[in-house]
């Protein structure tokens, strides 16, 4: 069994630890300075959005927790179990399915790649597309789905891999308002089931506070972590709250600090 659900023993200890971390790109038309000095601890089984504004090197971080980029000083360390399937599982905001395989094969594709038996990997399949509420649509394609229906597959599969934490980076940011906010409530429910690791990217202030266990915001490039808020509402959590006047004055005072990040973003472009 692959399937990795975090216990209660394991909540609360660090899932990643970033020291020091920085990130240059070395380019034919100059560096880069994308990251600077990023001291943070992800918890296990916490759900972390990271704000900040354009190029201010949130996916370079997601990237470099993930072990697709690698720091230019600093180090990360993740202290997540390795097995037989990655230990980060990545949603991207499109792009995230196989045109070439159906809705069954997307979704069974990690396990499939972790040499898990068909029958089982097919079982899991099936359980984490029903969850997506894609029931129905396993033999379909990519192409025979709308866009939030593939994002689905892509969220399912993330799921189905079984690995300990997921890292998604604008996950819904290509949606519609009204199926992005379906896609949210989906996304709460899965995890407040699942309890993984998750560090979310978004540029949507509310979608981080509904998500958010912790809102990590970034400063204009290079990227310095201006600060850590801890979210203030309880869980289980209902897309409801946004209507609530707590939720309000959390959005307006991440806005208020953020905006100043962003206007030096703008300045600098
Ligand atoms: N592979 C790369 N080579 C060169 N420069 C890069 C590379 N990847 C990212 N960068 C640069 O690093 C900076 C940070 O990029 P990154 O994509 O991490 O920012 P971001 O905060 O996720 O941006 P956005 O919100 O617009 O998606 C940007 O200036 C970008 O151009």
């Amino acid at each position: 069994m692959t399937q990795t659900t975090t216990t209660s023993a394991d909540v609360g200890r660090p899932a990643f630890t970033t020291r020091g971390v920085s990130k240059a790109f070395v380019g034919r038309h100059g560096n880069v300075h994308a990251l600077s000095d990023i001291n943070l601890e992800f918890r296990t089984g916490s759900f972390t959005c990271i704000v900040g504004p354009s190029g201010c090197g949130k996916s370079t971080l997601l990237r470099i927790l993930g072990g697709l980029e690698t720091p230019t000083s600093g180090e990360v360390t993740d202290h997540l179990e390795a097995g037989a399937v990655p230990k980060s599982a990545f949603v991207f905001q499109e792009h995230g399915v196989f045109p070439w395989l159906n809705v069954l094969q997307n979704v069974a594709f990690g396990e499939h790649m972790a040499n898990v038996g068909k029958r089982e990997r097919e079982e899991h399949a099936r359980h984490w597309i029903a969850e997506v509420g894609l029931t129905g649509f396993e033999q379909a394609y990519p192409h025979q789905l709308s866009g939030g229906m593939r994002q689905r597959i892509a969220i399912a599969r993330a799921f189905a891999t079984g690995s300990p934490s997921l890292l998604m980076d604008e996950p819904l940011g290509a949606l519609d308002a009204q199926t992005r906010m379906l896609m949210q409530e989906l996304l709460v429910r899965l995890w407040e089931a699942e309890r993984k690791t998750v560090v979310l990217v978004t540029h949507a202030i509310e979608e981080a506070l509904l998500l958010g266990d912790q809102i990590v915001m970034m400063s204009a490039r290079p990227g310095r972590v201006k600060e850590v808020i801890d979210v203030p509402f309880s869980r289980p959590r209902d897309v409801a709250i946004e209507g609530t006047s707590e939720f309000a004055q959390a959005r307006q005072s991440i806005w208020e600090s953020l905006r100043d990040e962003v206007q030096l973003s703008v300045r600098y472009a």
